[in-house]
């Protein structure tokens, strides 16, 4: 250390010694703006070593921008917040600059030089970090959904082209048999799989809170709405995917306002005036025959044909029995570790016994009856026998309830029309939306195209 700000060698020695501590890069100058102190946290960063800085001017290290020594020098007041860049490799700075008074005397001034570099590397891992959180709301993939029949086969398969296109998917099946899992496995396997998953229950959440929930609403909406307003599911999904479940439930309000959202892509707060876009992947569940519920007016037609785009229907658990080993062993693993158990296997008659069941609560009830049966081992039993598989009095043999409420298909008509729903999508996925390409696949002419797209309510079907 040079020049008159030095006292003693002692002062020095203490000065250096807390300077050189530090890891914030520091430079200080004289009170002409010659350099005479940096630490080692300051050759790091620039990559100026002493004799390059040191005796020479304060905007030696400078590569882009003016120098706030300099500036701080003439005014002898602080700077703070300076963005820059320094050194010969350009690193990007902020700077932090403040005068030496010793007194009313000018001394020189301290500079504090920060990284932002690194700063945006840290930035750039927290929403990594975000994103890695947020995947985990969704937190099942294809690889959880188990099952080698050919009925679970074609539904996985359906599902995974599905998640490879931005339609609007429907999962149909009954209550407990995966359709939240599905949900999950489509918008993880999509290139939306870093973005929000939002799931709504659409038979939990109160008729009258439903709107506001799903489309958020302006402030002043309603008493008791919130300053400011507040965004609705539909708004966080944005970029992501939102799991409808239960569509059915939904009133006949509620299902002519996500029409709207499914047809212009857009959604109005409850109160607002202003359309908001949203890009939204939508997969909705039902339990429900929508045939019927059509039929009964309870469910429209029109929103129908918009969320059947790319339908899946989900097997109950009695149409693939021989699946039912496979979910059990699985069910075994997991519920060891729950419930600190040591089972091995399933006896081959309690399999029978499961196999001939008719489960009306499909895999949740082959779930608790599972772990009912483990709950109630004993802590040294490796097996689980037949005795200890408990049923319901009403058991019916699975060959014999093997009615499903889906009817696949509902007429000649019905079967024609997803034939060729089926066809167009394909043909759309494969020439990437181009519709002259896909006409030409097809080999119908783009006017034919337009019509039927129309008519089976799939035209926009390429953005949600
Ligand atoms: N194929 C499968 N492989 C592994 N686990 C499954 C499978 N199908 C369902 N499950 C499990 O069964 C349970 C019920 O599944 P899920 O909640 O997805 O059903 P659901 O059809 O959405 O039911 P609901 O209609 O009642 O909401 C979950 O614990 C799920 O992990």
């Amino acid at each position: 250390m040079r020049g008159e700000l030095i006292v003693t060698s002692e002062i020095q020695t203490l000065l250096e010694a807390i300077i050189h501590s530090t890891q914030d890069a520091i430079s200080v100058v004289d009170s002409d703006g010659i350099g005479i102190l940096i630490n080692p946290a300051y050759t790091r960063l620039t990559g100026l070593e002493e004799e390059q800085v040191i005796g020479k001017s304060a905007d030696v290290d400078i590569a882009e921008g003016e120098s706030v020594h300099l500036k701080v020098l003439q005014t002898r007041l602080a700077v703070r917040n300076v963005k820059m860049k320094v050194g010969p490799k350009g690193r990007d700075v902020i700077v932090n600059v403040a005068p030496i008074l010793v007194g009313d005397e000018l001394k020189g001034s301290v500079a504090v030089i920060h990284d932002i570099s690194e700063m945006r590397a840290l930035s750039e891992e927290l929403e990594r970090a975000r994103k890695r959180i947020r995947k985990l709301e969704a937190k099942y993939t294809f690889e959880d959904i188990l099952g080698t029949s050919i009925a679970m086969t074609a539904a996985v398969e359906a599902a995974k082209r599905a998640a490879e296109t931005k339609a609007t998917v429907l999962l149909r099946g009954e209550s407990g048999c995966g359709k939240e899992l599905f949900a999950h496995a489509i918008h993880n396997a999509s290139d939306r799989k870093y973005n929000q998953f939002v799931r709504v229950n659409c038979a939990a959440i109160a008729e009258g809170l439903l709107e506001s929930e799903l489309f958020g609403y302006v402030e002043g909406a309603f008493s008791g709405a919130r300053k400011g307003g507040k965004k609705g599911l539909f708004e966080e999904a944005n970029d992501g995917s939102i799991f409808l479940d239960e569509i059915a439930e939904l009133s006949l309000s509620t299902q002519a306002k996500l029409l709207r959202v499914l047809q212009e892509r857009e959604i109005l707060r409850v109160g607002g005036a202003m359309p908001i876009a949203v890009n939204v992947r939508v997969i909705a569940a039902t339990h429900v025959h929508l045939e019927q519920a059509i039929a009964q007016g309870k469910f429209r037609e029109d929103l129908y044909y918009r969320l059947n785009v790319l339908p899946i229907m989900i097997p109950p658990l009695r149409h693939r029995i021989e699946d039912i080993p496979i979910l059990t062993h699985m069910m075994i693993d997991r519920f060891n570790l729950d419930f600190g158990r040591s089972v091995k296997r399933i006896s081959e008659e309690a399999l029978t016994r499961l196999s001939e069941y008719a489960w009306p609560g499909n895999v949740r009830e082959l779930e608790n009856v599972i772990g009912r049966a483990m709950i109630q081992a004993k802590y040294q039993d490796s097996t689980i026998e037949s005795a200890q598989i408990d049923l319901p009095e009403h058991s019916v043999k699975a060959s014999t309830h093997a009615i499903t409420p889906f009817p696949t298909i509902v007429s000649l008509e019905e079967i024609v029309r997803e034939a060729e729903r089926h066809a167009l999508l394909e043909a759309l996925n494969e020439s990437n939306d181009n519709k002259t390409q896909a006409a030409k696949r097809l080999g119908i002419s783009i006017r034919t195209l337009y019509y039927k797209l129309e008519r089976l309510g799939i035209s926009d079907q390429s953005t949600m």
